[in-house]
């Protein structure tokens, strides 16, 4: 399970705070909110309808609902509705009042939301690749009404680590690929220092859709290292194929539940992982922030405050965003409550994510070093927010830098002794651990 749970209860929001926010909400939202509530009726005529009930969505969606409302269907080569494509056409220059084609400059300033809908956008400003109307609309609608029932008997996850118990703000499930995967997680895999006892084989949808995830994000990989990497995968990035055998299902349910800021955990994904998450149902923003440690730098070695703030992304329904292999280790990422959610047709306001991860062979429990506890260290990375590294130079100079420690020592209990175990992690260029008979190394002081 991913570190997405906190120990002391997160500030909240006020409802001033949710005005702002709901007042600020980008026309692309909108469109995103309405092109995923009816995914029929062309972006042009969201927008015309949109403007028409002066931005108000839920007044533009109900007139969508009437039958007399022409829709202008748009259909691809193969019958498919058309995707989303971009919404640069919809810019209009402020000083001609037309359609501009220039791009503005969009930077996310410290302390603000940029929020964004267009998938060059995202691909040019976060380290992710989107795909609106990943699958047919039927099949959407179906893995939908599927995980809708499944979650009923989803929980949060909650257990005791020493005499904290922890728990999520939203329920989820555990799905493998099959019996025997099922059972090695049960019996070899810890999270968090505890075990998953809910593990569920793949059902008959989310199998199904895997094979397309799998080879989507294969495709992906490969054109965002061509186009953000210059040809060359970052050093440590797996280049064996990925593969979808693991997936965490998640429900929200209802506009207060979430998921605070985090990483996802690497222990059994080894560096610099992929991620691909589905989203289903009701419309949630996405919020992704550089940890500030991978800030670009200025000369003088400070952060750029252009590039501090938040971004926001709307995940509506039936969308693919792939996280590439930079986004673990330099970002963090959250589902944050919402003020207010227009109820999707299937799912009203529930939310389903499904989150595909590969488990990579060379990460397998029994290659994981032990702390002195006896139970499976936890894989980090070295970054500013890295309280475990000794002061700031050596947090300098060692970011980036693999480790393994106990997962106990991310409780800061004063009535109970740390336990100090720690070893640097020692990968090749593929992140696969050199030697895996590596001595354990324990850390002074
Ligand atoms: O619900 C989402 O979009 C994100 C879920 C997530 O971050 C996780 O499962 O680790
Ligand atoms: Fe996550």
């Amino acid at each position: 399970m991913d570190a997405f749970v906190t120990r002391r209860p997160q500030k909240r929001k006020t409802s001033d705070d949710f005005a702002v926010e709901s007042h600020e909400e980008s026309t692309d939202i909108k469109l995103a909110i309405l092109a995923s509530l009816h995914p029929d009726i062309e972006q042009e005529m969201l927008l015309d309808i949109l403007l028409a009930h002066d931005g108000d969505v839920q007044a533009t969606s109900n007139t969508l609902k009437s039958p007399s409302t022409p829709r202008s269907v748009k259909k691809t080569a193969n019958n498919r509705i058309a995707g989303q494509t971009s919404l640069r056409a919809f810019a209009i220059d402020p000083s001609s009042g037309e359609p501009s084609p220039k791009k503005p400059k969009i930077l996310s300033k410290k302390g603000q939301t940029l929020h964004l809908y267009d998938p060059q956008d995202i691909s040019e400003h976060t380290p992710c690749t989107i795909i609106h109307n990943f699958l047919p609309a039927h099949e959407a609608n179906e893995l939908l009404s599927e995980l809708l029932e499944e979650s009923k008997t989803f929980q949060k996850a909650s257990f005791k680590l020493f005499d904290n118990i922890v728990s999520s703000p939203h329920t989820s499930g555990f799905y493998v690929g099959s019996q025997k995967e099922l059972q090695e997680q049960k019996d070899d895999y810890h999270y968090n220092g505890g075990r998953i006892s809910d593990v569920r084989t793949l059902t008959p949808k989310l199998e199904a859709v895997r094979g397309r995830v799998q080879e989507t994000v294969n495709s992906a990989i490969e054109e965002h290292i061509r186009t953000h990497h210059g040809g060359q995968k970052p050093r440590h990035q797996p280049s064996e194929p990925w593969c979808a055998n693991a997936a965490f299902v998640n429900c929200y349910n209802g506009p207060q539940e979430s998921v605070g800021w985090h990483t996802d955990q690497l222990t059994y994904l080894g560096p610099r992982p992929t991620i691909a998450s589905l989203s289903l149902g009701v419309t949630r923003e996405f919020r992704l922030r550089r940890i500030s440690s991978f800030l670009p730098s200025s000369k003088s070695d400070n952060p750029d405050p252009n590039l501090q703030g938040q971004v926001s992304l709307p995940l509506p329904h039936n969308s693919l965003l792939i996280m590439h292999s930079t986004t673990q280790e330099e970002w963090k990422h959250s589902v944050s409550p919402s003020p207010t959610l227009t109820p999707h047709p299937v799912s009203g306001n529930i939310r389903i994510n499904i989150t595909y991860r590969h488990y990579r062979s060379a990460f397998h429990p029994k290659y994981t070093p032990k702390c002195h506890c006896g139970v499976p260290g936890v894989l980090r990375v070295v970054t500013n927010d890295t309280k475990q590294a000794n002061g700031e130079r050596e947090r300098k100079e060692n970011r980036g830098r693999y480790f393994y420690m106990c997962h106990a020592g991310n409780v800061p209990d004063p009535t109970k002794k740390k336990c100090r175990w720690f070893l640097w992690g020692d990968f090749d260029q593929d992140g696969n651990p050199r030697g895996l008979n590596m001595a354990n190394q324990s850390k002074p002081g």
